[in-house]
């Protein structure tokens, strides 16, 4: 069928908006923006002092310079653990994974002051030992005289920077607690639990469990640092009185340092100093939950369905164009404020992309459907009058270039007044769709245009055919509509007909769509004064 509209490929164009989405999807390109909001977002995020921040004790240089090179003698850690004998919580972030060769005097004194103090956290980690995955504790000397273990595993997202861990890991089972919550659990007086098993396994995998994001700031650091040294000093106990300590290495080159969103061209940031963060989250309740898939889905769909009842069907085109891309920039600053305000991440670009396509191809799906209207006769469904002569006229013109005939049929119902009187005009309405459906089946080759010029009165253009071609073709036409049998008492015959005239030539010079058409009517006149129902060409 002969399609009246002339851009169908513009219905190609939500499927490539989409592929395209789904390349920006798969590519990565998606995620990557998502970071770059959220960074974004963490430095406008500005974090203040309070009395419940952790202290930091820190194996640094200047520790290392005075009391000599990494690892030092255990019975300096119990020293530091007997000094912060007052301390609401102590996090030792530091691994003692393996026993003293010598003897086991120096473990033994460590692990005594560990259980003499009883606020101690040890950390736990996976490792993987050939083919087998390991948690990783202190010796188990030390593991036992701990009040509890936690884990120091963080996740790397993948640009390579930390944004988040699991409040809950473990080989197998998710049952340890972050080393920082296991630390918060100590500081609220949580008993603390039994010691589970060293678990060793082929085919377990480490689980991770209730996801955080890490609420970093931007500007000064929130809490204290102490050099492990100064900390060691008789004068500094009462610091510690129930305050929450964590101990860690941060010297460069000697413990784990990791990129942040904060840290990211500097040299990184000591897994103790992330800990710190998480832990001033769980204090003062300000750790970034990310929102489910499900829910962000579900609160995308919300947004298309909500845009899409705003913008109905009488807004502007230009409106549509802009509206989705203005809903998805809101989403980009809502998602912001969400984050610094609410502490709940909704990560925006996969949104901002759908609704970006969503209104690209609502758009296209609308420009598409008002060119159908703007070249289409609304009864027949043909092409209008309009469009017939934007067709019509350039192909003159390129049939006479080419030195190529062209035909015009033009077609008029017979006594189709008295069809009207008679039938009513709802009646005269459903012959002229029923003429219209023939005509379309009449005239399917391409190039051919079937057109509804106006009242009872069609036209076909037939670039390419002759005289002969297009006499032939309006016969066929004229037959079968005589064919249908459609009654019409005030017709002689007693049935619907037409009459047609003819113009057909290789158009010359000054010839125009207005002669030709004059031309066939010229015809169609004649067809009309010869008794109708028949087919007259024009002799030009
Ligand atoms: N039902 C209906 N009738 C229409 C429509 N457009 C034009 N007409 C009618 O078509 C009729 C055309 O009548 P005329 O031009 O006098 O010609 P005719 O009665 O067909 O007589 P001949 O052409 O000489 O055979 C008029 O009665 C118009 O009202 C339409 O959209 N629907």
């Amino acid at each position: 069928m002969p399609s009246p509209i002339k851009h169908r490929s513009y219905q190609l164009l939500p499927l490539l908006a989409g592929l395209l989405g789904l390349l920006l999807a798969l590519t990565g390109t998606v995620q990557r923006l998502d970071y770059w909001f959220y960074d974004a977002a963490l430095s406008r995020h500005v974090l203040h002092k309070s009395a419940d921040d952790p202290i930091l004790i820190e194996v640094d240089n200047r520790s290392l310079a005075e009391m000599g090179s990494w690892p030092w003698p255990r019975e300096l850690h119990a020293r530091l653990i007997d000094q912060l004998q007052y301390a609401k919580a102590v996090g030792l972030d530091i691994a003692l994974a393996e026993s003293t060769l010598a003897s086991n005097k120096p473990d033994q004194s460590l692990a005594a002051a560990i259980r003499r103090n009883g606020k101690v956290v040890s950390p736990v980690f996976p490792e993987s030992a050939g083919d087998t995955l390991t948690e990783t504790r202190p010796i188990p000397l030390l593991a036992a005289a701990s009040n509890r273990l936690g884990h120091t595993d963080f996740e790397r997202d993948n640009d390579g920077v930390i944004r988040r861990t699991y409040l809950m890991a473990g080989l197998g089972t998710p049952d340890f607690p972050g080393f920082a919550k296991a630390v918060h659990e100590v500081a609220q007086g949580l008993p603390a639990p039994a010691l589970k098993l060293p678990f060793h396994a082929n085919d377990e995998s480490w689980v991770r469990d209730d996801e955080v994001l890490v609420p970093f700031g931007n500007g000064a650091e929130p809490f204290e640092r102490m050099s492990y040294i100064d900390a060691l000093s008789n004068a500094e106990r009462e610091t510690f009185r129930d305050r929450i300590v964590l101990i860690g290495v941060t010297a460069a080159g000697l413990g784990d340092m990791h990129t942040t969103p904060i840290s990211a061209n500097s040299a990184g940031m000591p897994g103790v100093v992330i800990n710190a963060y998480l832990l001033r989250g769980l204090q003062d309740n300000s750790l970034i939950r990310p929102l489910s898939l499900l829910r962000q889905g579900l609160l995308t769909l919300l947004l298309i369905v909500a845009l899409d009842y705003l913008l109905s069907p009488w807004s502007r085109q230009r409106t549509v164009l802009l509206a989705y891309p203005a809903a998805a920039l809101l989403v980009a600053v809502g998602s912001m404020l969400l984050l610094n305000q609410g502490h709940v991440w909704f990560a925006p670009a996969s949104t901002m992309l759908v609704l970006t396509l969503a209104g690209l191809t609502r758009f296209i799906i609308r420009q598409a459907s008002l060119q159908t209207l703007a070249t289409t006769d609304g009864l027949t469904q043909l092409a209008n009058r309009r469009h017939f002569d934007e067709v019509f006229i350039p192909a003159i013109e390129r049939q006479r270039n080419a030195q190529q005939p062209l035909a015009f049929i033009l077609l008029d119902i017979d006594h189709f007044k008295l069809y009207n009187d008679q039938y009513g005009h709802y009646a005269g309405d459903v012959v002229l769709k029923r003429v219209a459906h023939v005509l379309r089946e009449s005239f399917q080759r391409k190039g051919e245009l079937p057109a509804r010029l106006g009242g009872e009165e069609f036209g076909v253009l037939m670039p390419g055919a002759t005289m002969q071609d297009a006499v032939d073709a309006a016969e066929t036409f004229r037959q079968r509509l005589e064919d249908l049998d459609l009654p019409h008492d005030g017709s002689p015959l007693q049935k619907v007909t037409c009459s047609i005239g003819v113009a057909a030539r290789i158009p010359q010079q000054g010839d125009t769509a207005q002669r030709i058409y004059e031309e066939a009517d010229g015809a169609l006149y004649i067809a009309k004064r010869s008794g109708r129902n028949v087919v007259s060409p024009a002799s030009s």
